[in-house]
């Protein structure tokens, strides 16, 4: 389970102030918000990419508020995938278990379960710049996946993809989150979207109702 506990975060003039909400283990939860309402800011400070000025962050009882980022146990998704020119798709799906020093024989075993999971096992030889947008956003939630992370994020991940790239994908994410029991916060503008993938739906602006968006 994640859980916010009223952190504050000042980015010069932007200012969030006593945010707080919970992601139940195994559930996905949407982020909503007008933009520039500071969704990624939260989703950076969950991260360890932003510091917060006061509040704790909680994942599955762990106090994360000051760990590195590589110490939290997630795995975040951009909207631009963030995929290395010079990896192979298989080399993708095998970065986060090998930075964890996992055996050849367990890497393999989930390459091969990620590849099927996410159809991609024709790809594995290919490098990003051969993979068309919905391709190569599979082998970003692929990698993601990968190590089973505590939190999945995904910031706009789902954003951009033709109509029939983005509902095949979105199945298939939405499978891989219940199969793997993966909790996942996920931001986006769609309301659609929004329902059609998660358990919960939280408007920023409700988390806040003092305040301007
Ligand atoms: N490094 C920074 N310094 C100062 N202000 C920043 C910095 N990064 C972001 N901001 C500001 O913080 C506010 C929140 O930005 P953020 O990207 O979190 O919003 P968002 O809700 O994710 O928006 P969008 O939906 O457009 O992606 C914006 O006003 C932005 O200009």
């Amino acid at each position: 389970m994640l859980s916010i506990e009223s952190i504050s975060i000042e980015s010069g003039q932007f200012k969030l102030k006593d945010i707080s909400f919970t992601v139940e283990s195994g559930t996905c939860t949407s982020l909503m918000g007008p933009s520039g309402s500071g969704k990624t800011t939260i989703m950076e400070a969950i991260c360890g990419l932003r510091k917060i000025t006061s509040g704790t962050i909680l994942l599955n009882n762990q106090d994360i508020t000051h760990l590195r980022p590589s110490e939290r146990k997630l795995s975040i998704v951009p909207q631009d995938n963030a995929l290395f020119p010079h990896l192979t798709v298989r080399e993708h799906l095998a970065f986060g278990p090998s930075i964890q020093k996992w055996n050849q024989s367990e890497i393999d075993q989930r390459i091969n379960h990620l590849a099927e999971g996410m159809s991609i096992s024709h790809l594995l030889d290919r490098y990003p710049s051969n993979l068309s947008g919905g391709e190569a956003k599979r082998v970003a939630l692929g990698r993601a996946l990968a190590t089973r992370p505590a939190l999945l994020c995904l910031d706009e991940a789902l954003t951009g993809l033709d109509d029939d790239t983005h509902d095949e994908i979105l199945s298939l994410l939405k499978d891989s989150i219940q199969n793997e029991g993966i909790t996942a916060l996920h931001i986006t503008h769609s309301m659609k979207e929004a329902t059609q993938l998660s358990d919960k739906v939280i408007k920023l602006g409700d988390l806040q109702p003092n305040q301007a968006p």
